[in-house]
């Protein structure tokens, strides 16, 4: 057992930040055992850490991020969806055949999720599955914990990346059975690129696999018109894109959807039903002019959201920048609306870059007991006057103006992250 000492501030709930000012977080077996205002007797003697007036927050949870897209962040943003993957992104996801190039870049990925406080991510990888287990690996090492996704893809894709369904099918299969339990924290998610690029054997195959030996899904929805207009003549049967994946037996509550900006009610509706995750992602959904998703919608849906930095259509790795995005994204939805859909508050936004997504990791994003532990210590005392303000304002402080130099101490499951190497 173990406790932090400092200013404690996490949200159990989207509507308002829980704040222990100057106190003990407490941790025994890699769990939240409690928060308290003075250690009681039976914790007198365990090692404390004492951080004073540093604040002590939830790991970053991020829903969305492609590690092999890492190279290309800040690049091919003239371009919209479709272009940029043809011009950018599959030509740099097709050099992860080569493995000493995948181990280079992926060791560098790892250090930059590290340095922005992210304890836990989905990472999708390329076609490779090797590379994919490098991937894993390196994330193994790092302490993160991580959902892989080896990339699936089968059709309209480009001849130099491009599998067959059997062998896609084969491969995955290999793939799970060999990484499903080969680490305590990083696991396979099966990840069908996008409808576009899925044939329909393909999907439904996935779909059996994922259920046969209990595996996660990701996949992309509903992220830029000329996509949607695509969805609906390759599938024109289906009501909505989300219908077809749920025809093929890939929506449900283990299931993670990025964009979801052209949802329509029916859609909404039927990612709720199926309680589904959505990974909401500002970032790249302005990078690629794609739009700006309709969030308040899906709350009042109750479809559970969490927030990815998608990276490389995202260009910032820092999911607290992706909170801020969120928030500015919710008050231009605002005004468009009318005034009808109410912006994030900052707490809802938190909570979405911490609990919201963690919820898809099982217990994790919050300091309720029986948590995980995952934690971050944030010295923030070069972005302003400490002792004027609130821990609220501080930690609004750090999500507006705050980088990974604040970030002084991650740890998940108890244990301290070292840097990777
Ligand atoms: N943002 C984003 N959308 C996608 N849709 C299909 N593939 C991708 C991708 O790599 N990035
Ligand atoms: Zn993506």
């Amino acid at each position: 057992m173990k406790a932090l000492k400092g200013n404690i501030i996490f949200t159990s709930s989207p509507e308002k930040f829980e704040v222990f000012e100057n106190s003990y977080l407490v941790e025994s077996k890699g769990k939240v055992y409690g928060i308290f205002k003075k250690l009681p007797q039976h914790l007198k003697n365990i090692k404390i850490h004492n951080f004073g007036k540093s604040l002590i927050i939830p790991g970053f949870v991020d829903l969305h991020f492609h590690a092999p897209q890492f190279q290309n962040i800040g690049i091919g943003y003239d371009e919209e969806l479709l272009e940029w993957l043809n011009k950018y992104t599959f030509p740099e996801e097709a050099k992860y055949d080569n493995e000493e190039y995948a181990k280079r870049l992926y060791k560098k990925v790892a250090k930059e999720i590290w340095r922005n406080g992210t304890t836990r991510v989905s990472l999708l990888s390329t076609i490779h599955r090797n590379a994919t287990e490098i991937l894993m690996d390196i994330f193994h090492k790092a302490g993160i914990g991580a959902y892989v996704g080896k990339v699936n893809m089968d059709r309209n894709s480009p001849d130099y990346y491009i599998e067959s369904t059997e062998e896609s099918l084969s491969v995955t299969k290999d793939w799970i059975l060999k990484t499903k339990d080969k680490y305590p924290l990083v696991k396979p998610i099966i990840t069908p690129r996008f409808v576009p690029a899925c044939s329909e054997k393909l999907m439904r195959g996935l779909a059996d696999l994922a259920e046969k030996y209990d595996i996660k899904i990701q996949s992309h929805l509903s992220e830029n018109q000329e996509e949607v207009e695509w969805v609906k003549s390759l599938h024109p049967e289906y009501e909505t894109y989300a219908h077809v994946y749920d025809a093929m037996g890939l929506l449900n509550e283990d299931t993670v959807m990025a964009h979801a900006v052209y949802s329509n009610e029916k859609e909404i509706e039927l990612l709720a039903e199926r309680k589904s995750f959505v990974a909401h992602c500002p970032n790249a959904n302005y990078n690629l002019a794609s739009g700006i998703m309709p969030l308040r919608r899906f709350i009042d849906a109750g479809v559970k959201i969490g927030l990815g930095t998608d990276v490389g259509a995202g260009h910032q790795v820092g999911i607290y920048k992706v909170m801020s995005q969120a928030i500015q994204a919710s008050k231009i939805k605002w005004l468009e609306s009318g005034k009808k859909e109410e912006y994030l508050t900052t707490s809802e936004a938190f909570y979405l870059g911490t609990k919201g997504g963690g919820r898809f990791f099982g217990k994790v994003g919050s300091f309720e007991k029986g948590y995980s532990f995952d934690a971050l210590v944030i010295d923030d005392k070069n972005l302003g006057d400490r002792d004027i303000r609130s821990i609220e304002e501080r930690l609004q402080r750090f999500i507006y103006c705050g980088d990974d130099r604040n970030i002084i101490k991650r740890y998940v499951e108890g244990k301290v992250l070292c840097e990777p190497i």
